[in-house]
């Protein structure tokens, strides 16, 4: 994917830009950055959910679009379906797939992520954790190539953080390539082959070398 001078303005405010870059699918991308420096900004316009300038080029006919998954930081404000399932296959149906298609989707993300034995039930009485996986698994089905991850587990407590972030490293072996926005970034140091580290809505640090950048936003945050 590569993203060529993205621009994005909130009303005459711009909170991004010029962005160039690129990502490819074996890559897992720590993003950082302080409160209110883009992040969100930016994995919403690689998935077309705000305006913007510039271009963002994928490979294949589709629209890019298609190809990258947001995944909200609150899982609530996802959820649409009155039942796990209905809300798993609610982009399908959209999407005019037929019948069979769906329930084969639907069935294989669900027994991925964990929720297969939970299909009948209301996603409000899921658990937090359930719910993130509920959000992550509506995302999946529309079998993006690239998961964008914006604070996936700052809602959750000790043990469906683990959970979590397990998930999201099988995700990743299974060959999605992923970006996680996050104030956390120990949480994934261990599969992360990327860093990039956003100020004022432009991209300040980039490398291969994460331990380098954690220790750059550590320092910043601290000083
Ligand atoms: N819908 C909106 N309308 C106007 N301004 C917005 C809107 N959403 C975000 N902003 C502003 O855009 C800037 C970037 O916000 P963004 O949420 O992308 O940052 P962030 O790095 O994800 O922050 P955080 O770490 O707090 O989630 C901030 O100044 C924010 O106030």
């Amino acid at each position: 994917m590569i993203v060529k001078n993205l621009e994005v303005f909130y009303g005459n405010k711009r909170v991004l830009g010029k962005i160039d870059t690129k990502f490819s699918k074996d890559e897992f991308v720590l993003l950082l950055g302080y409160n209110g420096s883009g992040k969100s900004t930016f994995l919403k316009a690689l998935s077309g959910l705000v305006n913007y300038s510039g271009e963002i080029i994928v490979e294949g006919n589709h629209p890019h679009y298609f190809v990258t998954g947001y995944v909200f930081q609150n899982p609530e404000t996802q959820i649409i379906g009155s039942t796990v399932w209905e809300d798993v296959i609610f982009g399908l149906e959209n999407l005019g797939l037929d019948r069979e298609e769906i329930r084969k989707r639907a069935q294989k993300v669900l027994k991925i992520t964990g929720l297969y034995d939970f299909k009948h039930m209301e996603p409000h009485n899921l658990s937090g954790g359930q719910k993130q996986k509920l959000a992550i698994s509506s995302i999946l089905v529309m079998e993006p190539e690239y998961l964008l991850l914006d604070e996936p587990l700052s809602m959750l407590d000790k043990n469906d953080r683990q959970v979590l972030k397990e998930l999201i490293f099988d995700l990743k072996k299974m060959g999605m390539g992923i970006i996680v926005a996050t104030h956390n970034p120990e949480v994934f140091l261990e599969f992360s082959n990327r860093a990039i580290f956003m100020d004022k809505g432009t991209i300040v640090k980039d490398s291969n070398d994460v331990l380098e950048v954690v220790d750059m936003y550590i320092n910043e945050v601290e000083t």
